[in-house]
């Protein structure tokens, strides 16, 4: 047990870690306008505290004394412009208080405030409203906060008090002050914020907000009156779904992410047989902003028999980190410890079935409600790609999900999309990857697909280059990259044949020059040969059949992870004028040798890159210019 001990100051005060202190100035500063959300942010807390403690309690009963029964309860103060928010919960002991409301834990939260700042008059608003405020909320309506508690178990309690203005103290408490268990959080409310002492407001607020938080809430106007209930802490994933409105589940997705947006997709079935759970999981609108944060991880929240046991549990794969929501199962035992939580056979079954209804339920919405889908898809589609590179078993169905961008328009097809309008003759599914749509757009590499009405995915997603190298065939086609290899272009007829015959001069003209660039540019590639891909460019490069694609290559080399790079291949357009005009050029050989390196450089130009010798460049370009001008 922890009592105050002699040696501690009566009050200690303590400065704020400096992003807590830049977070509580935003809030304070805050464009957000719906400074409601506090009252949901302290109820959330409250509840977690009471969930903590029934946990904790299977293993040690002792904790709960003789006050087992959760409760939450709100006093409105009018008269002292003040509101009490009060749980039995789990309470916190001195340097919990210190570790909880003076630093920020959670990662990328550092680099979020970063981009709020960054845009303050903006995005700012919606940024923050995604963003799960905490604690640091109440700063929002108060300027003078106290919390008292008293952790489970202990007899010590202690006082945390701050203005919100870079510190905050924290002392000792008398007992007879103290709650007996759990948490009292007083918020002296500043002139703007009064209205929180109004029992309509607060009822309101609460029921709107909060009213599906599993732990019963409690409201009481005057001192001394008997506390009125106000939500019953029903858990709203045990009824049955037509007793659920659409209402009921978005303010239970609110609650339980954390966002603040409807969400997208509702998943909420029980599963009999084998295993018995019951899965409460939504698909939110909006991205939360560390969706892309290696750390993250996902956050649906596992309970056993009602009971919270954590949200770690890696409940759906990495690729569906977005879905947010509940697993609430019998199957398991209420002690299991979260160490054997990763390894239990009947949580992988879960984890199976619950990943089977979520991909289920988004293939029942690209059907019927395919413009919600196409959002959900331009919001979550790339973290939803990595599982075609994660999850062998459901590569094919994941590929049936997937939309992509494609040289057919704008906007995004499918793979059956694709397939229904492919050539007859057609076996492999085409696709050029690279880092933007506008350079994939104007690649030359593209130029033959085009002319003969082929259709190519282009994908910009760095997890492209990875998935596609070994995805499956699907529907008996496999895919091919149009920088890589032949192009196969030859067993497809052009519209209109435009190539005209050449004489047997001018065949052999380029085939000198063809030569010519093999021997000078040696050393950067491995091959140069006639194209069947370019119609309008002159030059583009292409990588070997076998090995990486280009792009990946590119990628691999950034992250330090591939040392040598492999030779392209130069493709040359032998229809071009300018390579006509440079292959008949035969009696000035010093042009030609400019020509070729100039040729190669064009290329690497057009595949974003620099030229390798950029003084070399500069120099032949300047010598082939002065001639063309006479200098
Ligand atoms: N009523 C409470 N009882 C016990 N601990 C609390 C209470 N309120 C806050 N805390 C502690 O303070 C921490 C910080 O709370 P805060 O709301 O800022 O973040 P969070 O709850 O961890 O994250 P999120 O807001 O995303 O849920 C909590 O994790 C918890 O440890």
């Amino acid at each position: 047990m922890t009592t105050a001990t002699a040696e501690k100051p009566v009050s200690e005060a303590h400065v704020f870690e400096a992003d807590v202190a830049r977070l509580l100035h935003m809030m304070v500063h805050s464009v957000y306008s719906d400074k409601d959300v506090f009252l949901r942010e302290l109820i959330s807390n409250a509840a977690d505290a009471c969930e903590k403690l029934r946990y904790e309690a299977i293993a040690t009963p002792s904790l709960l004394g003789d006050d087992p029964d959760a409760r939450i309860l709100l006093k409105l103060d009018g008269d002292n412009r003040r509101i009490v928010i009060e749980d039995n919960g789990i309470g916190m002991s001195r340097d919990e208080m210190i570790e909880a409301l003076g630093t920020i834990a959670r990662s990328g939260t550092r680099a979020f405030m970063e981009r709020i700042e960054a845009n303050k008059a903006g995005e700012g608003a919606q940024l923050i409203g995604q963003f799960g405020v905490g604690f640091y909320s109440c700063f929002m309506v108060a300027d003078q906060v106290e919390v008292a508690s008293r952790r489970a178990g202990e007899e010590a309690a202690w006082l945390w008090s701050s203005d919100g203005k870079g510190s905050y103290s924290v002392s000792p408490l008398e007992a007879s002050e103290a709650p007996t268990r759990g948490t009292r959080i007083t918020l002296h409310l500043n002139e703007d914020a009064k209205t929180y002492v109004s029992r309509w407001t607060v009822e309101r607020i609460v029921k709107q907000q909060s009213g599906h938080v599993p732990v019963p809430i409690r409201i009481v106007e005057k001192e001394g009156e008997e506390p009125q209930q106000i939500t019953d802490g029903t858990a709203l994933w045990t009824k049955s779904k037509s007793d659920v409105t659409p209402e009921e589940y978005t303010e239970f997705y609110r609650g339980v992410s954390g966002q603040y947006d409807d969400p997208a997709l509702t998943v909420h079935f029980r599963a009999e047989g084998r295993h018995e759970y019951t899965t409460l999981a939504f698909v939110p609108t909006t991205a939360p902003f560390d969706l892309f944060d290696p750390d993250r991880k996902g956050r649906m929240k596992l309970y056993v028999k009602r009971v919270f046991i954590t949200d770690d549990a890696e409940l759906v794969p990495r690729y569906l980190r977005f879905v947010r929501g509940l697993v609430d199962t019998a199957d398991l035992p209420l002690n299991i410890s979260r160490e054997m939580i990763q390894d239990s056979p009947i949580l992988g079954a879960i984890r199976k079935g619950v990943t089977s209804r979520i991909l289920t339920a988004l293939e029942k919405q690209a059907e019927s409600d395919a413009e919600t889908y196409l959002k959900f898809w331009e919001t979550f589609g790339s973290v939803l790609k990595e599982g075609l590179y994660d999850d062998f078993e459901r590569k094919t169905q994941l590929l049936g999900l997937a939309r992509f961008q494609t040289t057919a328009g704008d906007g995004f097809r499918s793979l059956a999309d694709y397939l229904k309008d492919a050539k007859e003759e057609q076996k492999a599914i085409y696709y050029l990857a690279g880092s933007s749509l506008e350079q994939l757009k104007a690649s030359p590499q593209l130029e033959g697909f085009r002319a003969r009405g082929i259709e190519v995915l282009l994908l910009t997603d760095p997890i492209d280059n990875f998935w596609v190298m070994n995805a499956p065939e699907f529907e008996g086609k496999s895919f091919k990259s149009v920088s890589q290899g032949a192009a196969d272009l030859a067993q497809f007829a052009k519209p209109e044949e435009k190539a005209e015959e050449k004489t047997p001069e001018a065949k052999a003209e380029v085939a000198s020059l063809i030569a010519l660039a093999k021997e000078k540019l040696k050393d950067e590639v491995s091959d140069v040969i006639n194209s069947d891909r370019l119609t309008e460019s002159a030059v583009c490069l292409v990588a070997p059949e076998t090995g990486y694609d280009r792009q990946l290559e590119k990628l691999l080399q950034g992250a330090g992870q591939l040392k040598t790079a492999t030779k392209p291949i130069l493709e040359i357009n032998a229809d071009h004028p300018l390579i006509k005009a440079i292959a008949g050029a035969t009696g000035n050989p010093a042009l030609q040798d400019d020509a070729v390196h100039l040729l190669y450089d064009q290329a690497r130009v057009l595949d974003g890159d620099k030229p390798t010798d950029p003084r070399g460049f500069a120099e032949r370009m300047a010598r082939v210019f002065s001639k063309a001008l006479g200098a």
